[in-house]
């Protein structure tokens, strides 16, 4: 039967936490539900969340310790993300497929949607317990108290990539756009790299990124100038991508909701028409452009990615 929210509350506290857990000890993913304030919130759409500043400033700190946790710890950004593809290494006691492609995660078959949602719902949990460490270790203060609120319903945003944009924006977020993010702290307001923009690795392991181009950039890229490690990103060739698919990727998603009656019929891209892995497919390409998102093996690595899935 399932468990209580007082069960799920001690289980989380006991087995959920970043502490380095012992030998044999496995993370089980619980999901947030219990850690916040004991109810269900909905998640946000990212530009919802950035109009709640407090909500708005959990996330980019939390997003931010997780990023920079050392790439060695198994809770770390990197090997969370190197789940779904490079490295080619087990993760918590889940050894590699004989023979399979390599990625963990599974594609082109019915069980692509089913295999992403605990992966998101690690995820989540881990940024939730990043975020709650930056706001424990804060001083005391009337920061510190509305940052310790918003926690209480905290949830990963998502990002709608079919909405109409407000007019004068593009369907890829500015948030994203921005190399720098300003965040307040009790001491004021700093400008810190954004942890939306890019994931920077440290270190980066030209033999976990198995050679060739991803062996070469420091860190995440999209529609990159060139393969070389000085490359950058044209996020506003991205945004110009997306905003001219946009109106087709929005029928074809609402085409899929209103005409289709099958899960098996839409749910991944190895069956005939359309299906909700190609329009996942399309956005992945159009945001990678070459980088970072167009490639199963890397994609991940991109914080756009846990946007776009969630
Ligand atoms: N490889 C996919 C696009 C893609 C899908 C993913 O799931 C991914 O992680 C990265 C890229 C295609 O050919 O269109």
């Amino acid at each position: 039967s399932p468990i209580g929210p007082a069960q799920r509350r001690q289980a989380l506290e006991e087995i959920g936490g970043l502490k380095t857990r012992q030998d044999g000890a496995f993370f089980s993913v619980l999901g947030v539900g219990a850690l916040g304030d004991g109810s269900t919130h909905p998640r946000l759409e990212i530009r919802q969340m950035e109009q709640d500043t407090d909500q708005w400033n959990v996330y980019l700190l939390g997003l931010q310790r997780f990023q920079g946790m050392s790439q060695s710890d198994r809770m770390s950004y990197y090997q969370i993300a190197g789940i779904h593809g490079r490295p080619y290494i087990g993760w918590d006691g889940v050894e590699m497929v004989t023979g399979g492609s390599g990625a963990l995660c599974q594609h082109g078959s019915n069980i692509f949607p089913t295999w992403h949602r605990p992966y998101l719902a690690l995820f989540e949990e881990v940024l939730y317990l990043n975020a709650r460490e930056v706001v424990s270790k804060m001083s005391p203060g009337p920061l510190k108290d509305r940052y310790t609120a918003a926690l209480g319903s905290f949830r990963m945003p998502y990002w709608d990539w079919a909405a109409v944009p407000a007019s004068g924006q593009s369907a890829l977020p500015i948030s994203l756009q921005s190399p720098t993010v300003e965040v307040m702290l009790p001491n004021g307001t700093t400008t810190i790299p954004n942890p939306l923009f890019a994931y920077t690795f440290h270190p980066l392991s030209a033999n976990d990124m198995g050679g060739g181009k991803f062996s070469t950039w420091p860190s995440t890229i999209r529609h990159p100038t060139s393969d070389h490690a000085d490359s950058v990103s044209q996020n506003d060739l991205a945004a110009a991508e997306l905003d001219s698919i946009r109106p087709n990727i929005q029928s074809r998603v609402f085409n899929m909701l209103s005409m289709q009656h099958e899960y098996t019929n839409i749910s991944n891209d190895g069956i005939p028409g359309d299906s909700f892995e190609s329009i996942h497919d399309t956005i992945h390409n159009t945001v990678g452009g070459g980088g970072h998102m167009s490639e199963v093996a890397y994609s991940a690595f991109d914080p756009i990615f846990f946007l776009h899935h969630t």
